[in-house]
């Protein structure tokens, strides 16, 4: 009788970014640094403007909220129907300029249909600018001056630098040319810094396989369920989901469970970038307030 060897395949499993850990970490800092600046006379207050309906936004300006409340900073909230005129709006925008209470604060994106998102951004004072969205802050990020960081970028950068993943010569491809993340992204990436090569890939990309594959670093923000697959990446990269979309069965981001076999590390959707974006925005609002207190 022979025995035959039974050809056995094992399966690496990605190791996993836990942006949530992560973010919890930096919450208890910056409840310290509050406190710190609480006993010197500030209190910092983020204030955001919210505008409609949208479950996604509410939700995620809800947590801002309960954030707030953990590490002690005061918030300011300003919901507006769907309904809002941009006179309105714009009004609302120039009050929290105008309130002292409030050292920094957001519009929540995206605005409903008929609002302009530019306009809204560009009217924040850009010492106020929690996200680093205002025109200001986003070309002195071009230029390499010192302002607030977009936070899902910010997020990111901080996510893959505390778990060691190298950036310096790194290929990194980012699959999204939004303002809040993709463009961004690529501009932090690509400092002298990070000195990571950074390809934009977009809609308008021919053949997006052919630059995920070569890449040691994949970040996926298109917004399309499942878009990257397995046989899209290097064995070995890491790969950073992005991407929310809300469906019947739940959320869903753009990395589909295949890429788990192949990557060494991956940030999920949920409990990777979404939590550090939050940390980030607390980051941003007490940097400004300590930066207050130092003139
Ligand atoms: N003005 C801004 N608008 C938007 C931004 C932004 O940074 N500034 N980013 C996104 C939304 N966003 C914060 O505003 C955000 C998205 C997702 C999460 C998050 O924690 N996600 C969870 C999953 C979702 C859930 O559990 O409900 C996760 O990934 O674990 C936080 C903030 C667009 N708009």
């Amino acid at each position: 009788m022979t025995t035959q060897a039974t050809a056995q395949t094992t399966h690496a499993t990605a190791q996993v970014l836990d942006g949530k850990a992560l973010a919890a970490t930096i919450k208890a800092d910056l409840t310290k640094r509050v406190a710190a600046l609480a006993a010197r006379g500030i209190t910092p207050g983020l204030g955001t403007v919210l505008v409609g309906d949208d479950p996604g936004s509410k939700a995620y300006v809800a947590g801002k909220h309960r954030d707030c409340a953990q590490v002690g900073i005061a918030s300011i909230r300003v919901d507006l129907p769907a309904s809002v005129s941009q006179a309105e709006l714009d009004a609302e925008i120039e009050q929290l300029n105008a309130d002292p209470a409030c050292t920094g604060y957001i519009v929540q994106l995206p605005l409903p249909g008929g609002l302009d998102e530019n306009r809204a951004l560009g009217l924040i004072d850009p010492d106020k600018d929690a996200d680093g969205l205002h025109p200001v802050n986003l070309g002195k990020l071009v230029l390499g001056e010192s302002a607030p960081l977009p936070c899902t970028p910010r997020g990111i950068v901080e996510l893959l630098r505390h778990y060691g993943i190298p950036l310096a010569g790194a290929d990194v491809c980012i699959i999204g040319r939004g303002t809040t993340v993709g463009r961004p992204l690529g501009l932090l990436l690509s400092r002298k810094s990070e000195n990571a090569t950074v390809t934009l890939c977009h809609t308008g990309t021919v053949d997006l396989d052919a630059h995920t594959r070569i890449a040691d670093i994949v970040v996926a923000a298109a917004g399309r369920p499942g878009l990257v697959t397995g046989e899209m990446v290097k064995p070995g990269a890491v790969c950073v989901d992005v991407a929310i979309t809300r469906t019947d069965s739940g959320l869903v981001g753009d990395l589909d469970p295949s890429v788990r076999e192949v990557a060494s590390w991956i940030a999920p959707m949920p409990g990777g970038v979404g939590p550090m974006t939050r940390a980030m925005l607390l980051t941003n609002v007490v940097e400004r307030a300590e930066a207050l207190l130092q003139g």
